[in-house]
């Protein structure tokens, strides 16, 4: 490929540092100092035990919240010393690359459980990546089925049909949402030829849900001896999901299967890895190797894109983009791993109000990260191109596969119909294939973190690959949320449990991180990795203030005092740059006021039980696998509540309890402040205990609507309350007894 600089007069891509990068790096120094004198403050309390000194434990407490908070700001701090920006220009890719010198791309689809994830999710996502304004012979589409379901086979085999009518469509009429689901529900100009293929998508829409609720594909549905035999497997004795052989199955094949007008039509595959109960499977990761492998054996594409069921692809351009980033000074290119598009979601309601959108997490971050010399986005699991060639070890030091088909560089000459082929391929996808191997460890997505996609991108960084950030204005990709607080919160307990299985891995960013990638990326790595022990610091401050208020103890410099001053800077500047971040990336106040009540809820709850469960998990004591999140959005008093706004509490979870005691202790902290306030007319000492109170109140006010003053059925369960105020009593009299002491 040639070398091409951005300084060229209709470049391809361009890169440019933010302007906040300045202040950012000010406001950093003015910060750090501020936290110099806090611990100073924190340890002139400790040691002198000044006569209104508060009592140790509370003091103690404090200290570690505080210590902790400032391990994370300074983790953050990584993000915002080098933000950056990339644009790309498709338009001018035809002048440096004609559309014959395409590189091939393999594209993966994971799937696991089509109850959680309805198949005709997966067939419109699967569609939407093979109408890709790109060269059709030059994709393969392959759908991993950890599900081992024929359901989703035959969603499949009814797509390979559509897609023929689908794919020229889009192809003449320049359509942009290329995922029928969207195209039908948006305002298209309608005419007679697009009536009747919304018609033919109906009608596939409706035989596919009707297979999901039979259970089974029936017989009427099955149209040829070809699709006969591959349903014939499930036939077989003891065909379960967890128990099976290999399935694979070509539905469309590349130069032999043709559209509506002649043109070739992509390779469209299912594969479903064989299971059985003795061995582990590794989730989303063990399904991801397998993949790597049976496409290395049918098409062996140098690009290979993953894709989660749900993200669909937003532009058909995308791959388009991809490739102008790929136009690099070898120098980069070589050392370049992948490049990864945000997550996006376009089911939010207005205010996000379960801060689904991660606008963090997916965007602003690895924008900060993208800007750092030899860096990078981490891997977010989807929306991401990866080479080939780095699941072979890093860029120096290449890795050989047992078998040379699975090299990298191996050129695959045969059909993918070849009995040969399809041979091998089932063996590469049998259990036992790993046994022994370096899958997992060295080779491929790696296996140990339910956050196989954090563990991965970062593992192969410190393997020496780079990635690069792509962000264009419209999404690439764009997926639902999960609709109720408590399929948000279990999903962020699996992060968090995966997380941390990195963060206290052998490979461990603060340690191992560290001597590979640089003090940087090191950070930004061991932000995510340790993200779930914000609880300790969450935890405390909705506690232990209020606690000591309710006791009427003060534990905060009181107004007047210059100490004071210092407690307001820090709150405010964290806040406060945290809110221009996020209104500056396009977020408004509101959304941004929900980001934030948010990490307070998961802090108190997923982040909590995350840790727990990591810890049980590590002593032996649980084995508890990847929780895959629901996809369903069909109960429709629930989507109404969403879409108003509402927090939906209605299936009881342990989880509800630790926020609700929190609000309780809030709002009893506050009233009794208050209370005291009249009653004595001194403010000035609980000033910062009442502050934050009834900050915890405002932020707890959808909790108590929820359990005071509604009755739909998304109300807090009566059980949660009864069980909350009995906690948040225990907790006032076991502190009261404590402070007495
Ligand atoms: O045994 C499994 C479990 C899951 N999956 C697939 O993994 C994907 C992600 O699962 P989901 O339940 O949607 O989890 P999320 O929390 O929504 O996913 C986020 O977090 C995951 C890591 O925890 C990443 O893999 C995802 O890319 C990222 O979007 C889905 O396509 C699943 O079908 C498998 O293929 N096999
Ligand atoms: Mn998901």
């Amino acid at each position: 490929m040639a070398a091409i600089t951005t300084a060229t007069p209709s470049p391809l891509h361009t890169f440019k540092y933010k302007r906040r990068l300045i202040f950012n790096r000010i406001f950093a120094l003015l910060y750090t100092f501020s936290l110099l004198s806090l611990f100073y403050h924190h340890i002139q309390n400790l040691l002198f035990f000044f006569p209104k000194s508060p009592p140790f434990f509370i003091s103690i407490s404090i200290l570690i919240a505080d210590l902790i908070l400032t391990f994370m700001w300074f983790t953050t701090q990584s993000f915002r010393i080098c933000p950056s920006i990339r644009q790309v220009f498709p338009e001018n890719l035809q002048n440096f690359l004609e559309n014959k010198n395409f590189p091939a791309i393999d594209i993966f689809i994971c799937t696991a459980d089509p109850y959680k994830e309805p198949p005709i999710g997966v067939v419109n996502t699967a569609l939407s990546v093979m109408a890709y304004d790109y060269p059709t012979d030059k994709i393969s589409v392959y759908v991993s089925d950890d599900g081992g379901s024929e359901i989703t086979l035959f969603g499949l085999m009814e797509a390979a049909k559509f897609a023929r009518i689908w794919l020229p469509f889009c192809r003449k009429n320049n359509v942009v949402d290329r995922c029928p689901h969207v195209y039908f529900r948006s305002n298209y100009c309608s005419n007679g030829e697009i009536e009747k293929i919304k018609v033919m998508y109906e009608k596939m829409r409706m035989r596919i849900d009707s297979v999901l609720e039979k259970g089974k594909v029936i017989e009427e549905y099955i149209t040829n001896e070809e699709e006969r035999q591959a349903f014939s497997k499930w036939a077989q004795l003891g065909f379960t999901p967890q128990q099976h052989p290999s399935v694979i199955q070509v539905l469309l094949e590349k130069g032999k299967d043709k559209d509506i007008e002649g043109h070739s039509m992509p390779n469209l595959l299912y594969v479903s890895r064989e299971k059985n109960r003795a061995s582990s499977h590794h989730f989303k990761a063990g399904a991801l190797n397998a993949l790597l492998r049976v496409s290395a054996i049918m098409t062996n594409a140098p690009i290979i894109l993953t894709q989660d069921c749900d993200m669909f692809s937003n532009d058909p351009l995308t791959p388009q983009r991809m490739l102008c980033l790929l136009q690099q000074d070898p120098s980069i290119l070589s050392k370049l791993g992948y490049i990864q598009f945000p997550q996006r979601f376009g089911g939010t309601n207005k205010g996000d109000i379960y801060a689904s959108e991660f606008k963090k997490l997916y965007i602003i971050d690895p924008m900060g990260m993208d800007g750092l010399k030899g860096g990078g986005p981490y891997y977010v699991g989807s929306g991401c191109f990866f080479m080939r060639r780095v699941f072979f070890g890093g860029p120096s030091n290449f890795l050989q596969p047992e078998i040379a088909e699975l090299s990298p560089y191996f050129a695959v000459n045969k059909s993918v119909k070849c009995e040969d082929v399809l041979e091998l391929a089932h063996q590469v996808a049998a259990c036992n294939f790993e046994e022994q191997s370096n899958w997992g460890s060295k080779l491929g997505f790696r296996y140990g973190s339910l956050s196989e996609d954090l563990h991965t991108g970062y593992l192969l960084q410190c393997d020496g690959w780079q990635s690069i950030f792509c962000h264009p204005q419209r999404p690439a990709f764009l997926a639902d949320v999960p609709i109720t607080l408590n399929a948000v919160l279990i999903q962020n307990t699996r992060w968090s449990v995966g997380q941390l299985e990195v963060g206290f891995s052998k490979h461990s960013p603060m340690t191992f991180g560290i001597k590979k990638i640089g003090l940087l990326m090191a950070l930004c790595n061991s932000h995510y990795s340790f993200w779930p022990i914000w609880f300790i610091p969450i935890t405390i401050y909705s506690c232990i203030p209020q606690l000591a208020l309710l006791n009427n103890i003060s534990i905060f410099p009181k107004v007047g005092d210059p100490w004071l001053f210092l407690y307001v800077f820090l709150f405010l500047g964290a806040y406060g740059q945290d809110c221009a971040d996020f209104i500056l990336e396009n977020g408004t106040f509101e959304r941004w006021w929900n980001d934030q009540r948010m990490w307070l809820i998961r802090g108190l709850s997923s982040y909590m039980f995350g840790s727990i469960e990591f810890f049980i998990k590590r002593l032996g004591i649980s084995q508890k696998g990847f929780t895959v999140t629901s996809k369903l959005l069909d109960d429709d008093e629930q989507s109404k509540r969403y879409d108003q706004g509402v927090f939906e509490f209605g299936d009881s979870s342990p989880m509800f309890i630790t926020i609700s005691v929190a609000a309780i202790v809030n709002l009893l902290a506050f009233i009794f402040g208050f209370l005291e306030i009249l009653r004595s007319g001194n403010w000035d000492e609980i000033f910062l205990q009442m502050f934050i109170s009834g900050f915890g109140v405002l932020n707890s006010l959808p909790i108590y609507e929820a359990v005071f003053f509604r009755a739909d059925k998304g109300r807090m369960p009566t059980k949660t309350t009864f069980i909350s105020s009995f906690l948040a009593g225990g907790l006032y009299a076991a502190s009261s007894s404590l402070l007495k002491i």
